[in-house]
């Protein structure tokens, strides 16, 4: 039975896969709950509630390493100069019947270093005694007030990227105004078809749905390999958003998804300008520290009981992510 992953309903823990029966099959993701926004200075930001301002070892971040949303974080945390100021803990790579685990059973797995609870889902309950909803990575924690922020990473990246300008020194953007259209139109292709195409793919139970999804997948992909052809970057010249939250899709590619979730037309690595492209960003100054190919592989393989019964963790491909990128002969205003 496929009884690997639960939910909260009234406080309470339910075991439950996805249910795809209502859905032709197809896997729909559910939208986050917490959307609360740190800014400089604790006024509101575009959702949620006032009250969070930027301050040194205010917040707690709960990422997986495996988890390719809560890997955007934690990327954010290191090229945005916030390691010394936002504290992290590291859940199980397993995502089982309990739901993400504290258990320290694991190389990189920290447990609970705020309050040495044993599930993630007791974070939520903290927060809100009668939580109902799915208990998903990342999670932003406010230390002072004892609530959760956030728990949407598209969000996070965003008040990491500028709130704390202030106190790192850091004012450059990672999502600059003049490129906001640019990047909005990137990511609103990416999303769908790359970063939650690969679960459409895996988690499909309806050959129509993963006939679908692996086609969006591709799609997207030879798009972005013809645009790496002429510009550096997703978004033009420099790198933005977009390029982060391509990455912690692509990085997982060829290890993870070609095989696990059936993205198999070809590999990553037969893609030489994403290929190029994502060594480029995985040799960024920070960048590799953050990525974990054990909890990566060990997480998806072993935890994803409906489609790997055997939680045989298959061998890693081989890859070399530190090779030279050779991205620098795309001349830096090629791109327009
Ligand atoms: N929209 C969320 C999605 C986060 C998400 O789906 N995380 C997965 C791990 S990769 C999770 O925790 N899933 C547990 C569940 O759905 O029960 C975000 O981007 O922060």
């Amino acid at each position: 039975m496929g009884v690997e992953m639960g939910l909260l309903i009234d406080g309470k823990w339910h075991d439950s896969w996805y249910d795809t029966s209502k859905t032709g099959g197809e896997f729909i993701r559910s939208e986050s709950r917490f959307r609360n926004w740190i800014t400089p200075d604790g006024r509101p930001g575009p959702s949620g509630t006032g009250g969070f301002s930027a301050e040194s070892d205010r917040y707690h971040l709960y990422v997986s390493l495996a988890c390719p949303w809560a890997h955007r974080t934690l990327i954010y945390r290191q090229i945005k100069g916030l390691a010394e100021h936002v504290s992290v803990s590291v859940v199980h790579p397993d995502m089982l019947s309990e739901g993400w685990s504290f258990g320290r059973e694991y190389p990189g797995a920290t447990g609970d270093s705020l309050f040495g609870l044993p599930y993630l889902r007791d974070v939520y309950t903290r927060d809100t005694a009668d939580f109902t909803g799915r208990v998903t990575v990342p999670v932003l924690w406010d230390k002072a007030t004892g609530r959760i922020v956030s728990n949407e990473s598209s969000e996070i990246i965003r008040m990491f990227d500028s709130a704390f300008a202030a106190m790192t020194g850091d004012s450059a953007r990672l999502r600059p105004p003049a490129l906001v259209d640019e990047i909005d139109a990137v990511n609103e292709r990416l999303y769908p078809n790359l970063n939650n195409g690969v679960y459409r793919a895996g988690f499909a139970t309806r050959q129509a749905a993963y006939d679908d999804a692996v086609a969006d997948v591709f799609e997207v992909l030879d798009w972005m390999e013809d645009r790496l052809s002429r510009q550096r970057y997703l978004a033009g010249a420099q790198i933005t958003e977009a390029d982060w939250r391509a990455f912690t899709t692509l990085i997982r590619f060829d290890p993870v998804y070609f095989s696990h979730f059936k993205c198999s037309r070809n590999r990553l690595a037969d893609m030489p300008n994403l290929l190029g492209y994502t060594r480029e960003l995985y040799q960024y100054p920070g960048v590799a520290g953050t990525v974990d190919f054990d909890h990566i592989r060990r997480h998806y393989f072993y935890s994803h009981e409906t489609i790997n019964p055997s939680r045989i963790v298959p061998v890693a491909p081989l890859m070399d992510w530190s090779a030279p990128h050779g991205r620098e002969s795309l001349e830096a205003d090629s791109a327009a």
